[in-house]
Formats: structure tokens, C-alpha cells, sequence
């Protein structure tokens, strides 16, 4: 089995299934979501948020998908500072972690802890580089304090905008990726769109107030690797899934997991439009997620545009 990096924090996980948090703490193990890992000893589990909260935290995490990232923040209350770990735009508003946070609690100590990391391998305790984005230094200086050593390497970055851009677009082109490759389109194939891809976040962020450098970053081209490349990708899984043919709620309920791309190609492709930015990639992923084209049509559309400068 595998087993955490060591712990050195008193660590109250909060679920909110009260039935799958009472079998946490009795099995030390997150069955369902991480089977194989046990639990440290220093991490005990409740779906009582205010028992999570009552012994006043030093740092919150919120680890849970998008969608219930604002929930989660006006929930919260508490002085504490809060990273999080979700990657994507949320669906319908079409905003980011920290402008989700400036509207629903504005003046919080917050930011985002993104970079390349599959659970999987971090909960084995294997080596991972990770970027904490905050403009507020104490934070990003209390996430190092408490994640950076061991197996575990935080870097520090005081651009939120390009990290939540990075993480949000890479999960959209992984799938892509994964749509090259069930096809079965060859490796020189997955090294353009990977490339292109690369391209066209930076493009998004860089418009949305980004710095370019960002995405030569953990954030960007790390993140952009690992989950285009990653068999561990749940939306590298979808690409897949969808060159085989399958139909998307069918891939959803086989995945059991989060697929953020899923459900950010709408917003990425809306702002990108309301920018006057180019993101082909991006755009066909959207066509084909709402099955206005078929992966073999897809990768059509791709390859007939005109010639261009790179
Ligand atoms: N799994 C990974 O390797 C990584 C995931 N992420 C990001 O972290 C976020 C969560 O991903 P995973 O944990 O992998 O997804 P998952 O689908 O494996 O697990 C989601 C977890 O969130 C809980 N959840 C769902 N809706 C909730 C709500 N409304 N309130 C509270 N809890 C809720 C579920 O019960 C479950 O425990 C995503 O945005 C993902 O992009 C980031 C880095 C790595
Ligand atoms: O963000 C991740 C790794 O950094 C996980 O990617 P998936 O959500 O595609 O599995």
C-alpha cells in the first residue's frame, strides 16, 4: 500500500458525506476516492464543519471540485487563511477561484495551490513541485511553511490570474490530448497540440491579465504535460473515452470522478471569444463535448486551417 508523506500538523479533514466520514475515521481510508492509502494518524475525519473549524486552523484547504468552491468560502466564515486545490472556471458565472473569492468574501487571505500533482502519487509520497499564487505574501509564506519539504517542493507566485488560468485551461486541452491519442494519431501529433495548446492558454491568461512567464511555469506547461500525458488524467480519460466513441454522460458515470475540463470548455471558449483571442484547440474540444462534431471531425478542423506565423 501506499503511504502519505509525513504529517506535521494536527489535520481535521472535512467531508461532507456524514456516512463516508464516519467510515474514514474508522478504516483510515479514503475508500471511494483513494483506496489503498492509509490514513496518518495526525489526520482525523468529520462532516461536522464547525467541529472542522472549532479548534481555530491555522490554513483551510479546499479540495473540493469547482462547482462547490463558492459554497465552500461563504460557508467558512473563520479568520483563517484558505488555499484551494480546484482547477477550472466555474460553470455558469464563467469566473475563477479568486474572483469567486473577491465577490463571495472579499478581503479573505486567500490563493491557489496548483502545479502538476496526480493525488495518487502525492499520497505515495513521490516527489512533486507544486506553486502557491497569492498577492498576500504571509499566505503564500504559511503554504510553504507547511507543504514545502520531503517529498514535496512550493514554489511561490504572486500571479493568481496566470496559475487559475493554467489549471483551468491544461484540464480542456488534456482532453484533446487524449483524443489525439486514442485515435491514435502518433506522438509528432500529441507534441503539437500539447504545443499549440500551450499557446493558446497563454494567450487567454495573457489577456486576462496574466504574465507570460507564468506559463513556462508548474502551472502551465508542467500541469499542461503531466495531465495531457498522465494515464492518471481523469480528462485526459474523457479524450480517450470520446475517440472510442462513447457518449459523454457515459464517460461521466465511468469516470465516478471530476473531469473539470468537462465543464469549463464553455467558459473558456466564451472568454476567450469576448477577448477577441484565438483558441481553436479549446473550441473544437466545446464542439465536441456538445456533439457538434465527432473526434475524426474534430482533428479535421484542426489540421484544414489556413498557414500562419508561429
Ligand atoms: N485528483 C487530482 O490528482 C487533482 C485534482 N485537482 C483538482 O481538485 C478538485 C477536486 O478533484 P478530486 O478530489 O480529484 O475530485 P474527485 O471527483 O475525485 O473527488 C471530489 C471530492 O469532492 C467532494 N465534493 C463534491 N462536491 C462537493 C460539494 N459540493 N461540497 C463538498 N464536497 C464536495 C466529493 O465528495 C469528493 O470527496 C478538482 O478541481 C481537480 O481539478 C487538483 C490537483 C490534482
Ligand atoms: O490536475 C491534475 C494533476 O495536476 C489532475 O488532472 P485530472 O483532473 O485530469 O486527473
Amino acid at each position: 500500500a501506499a503511504s502519505w508523506p509525513e504529517v506535521r500538523h494536527e489535520v481535521c479533514l472535512w467531508a461532507r458525506d456524514p456516512a463516508q466520514a464516519a467510515a474514514m475515521q474508522a478504516t483510515r481510508e479514503n475508500a471511494r476516492y483513494l483506496p489503498g492509502v492509509p490514513l496518518p494518524a495526525r489526520v482525523s475525519v468529520t462532516a461536522d464543519l464547525a467541529q472542522a473549524l472549532a479548534a481555530g486552523p491555522d490554513l483551510c484547504v479546499l479540495a473540493t471540485p469547482m462547482a462547490a468552491l463558492r459554497g465552500m468560502l461563504a460557508g467558512l466564515h473563520g479568520p483563517a487563511p484558505v488555499l484551494w486545490l480546484c482547477k477550472g472556471f466555474e460553470a455558469g458565472s464563467g469566473l475563477l477561484g479568486h474572483e469567486i473569492a473577491a465577490a463571495t468574501a472579499p478581503g479573505l487571505a486567500c490563493g491557489i495551490l496548483s502545479g502538476p500533482s496526480f493525488a495518487q502519487e502525492v499520497a505515495a509520497g513521490l516527489p512533486a513541485a507544486l506553486v502557491v499564487a497569492s498577492p498576500d505574501a504571509r499566505l503564500r509564506e504559511r503554504a510553504v511553511e507547511a507543504f514545502h519539504r520531503g517529498a514535496l517542493r512550493i514554489y511561490s507566485s504572486t500571479d493568481p490570474i496566470g496559475v487559475e488560468v493554467g489549471g483551468a485551461v491544461k484540464n480542456v486541452l488534456a482532453i484533446a490530448t487524449g483524443v489525439c491519442d486514442g485515435l491514435q494519431l502518433g506522438l509528432n501529433a500529441r507534441a503539437a497540440l500539447i504545443t499549440r495548446g500551450l499557446a493558446e492558454m497563454t494567450r487567454l491568461g495573457v489577456a486576462l491579465g496574466a504574465r507570460t512567464d507564468t506559463f513556462a511555469g508548474l502551472a502551465g506547461l508542467g500541469d499542461l504535460v503531466l495531465t495531457a500525458t498522465g494515464d492518471l488524467s481523469r480528462n485526459r480519460r474523457v479524450g480517450l473515452l470520446l475517440a472510442e466513441g462513447l457518449d459523454l454522460p457515459g464517460i461521466l458515470q465511468r469516470l465516478g470522478h471530476v473531469a473539470e475540463g468537462v465543464y469549463s470548455a464553455a467558459t473558456v471558449v466564451q472568454r476567450a471569444q469576448a477577448l477577441g483571442v484565438e483558441m481553436p484547440i479549446a473550441q473544437g474540444v466545446h464542439a465536441l463535448l456538445q456533439g457538434q462534431v465527432d473526434a475524426r471531425q474534430l482533428v479535421e478542423l484542426l489540421m484544414r486551417r489556413e498557414a500562419r506565423a508561429e
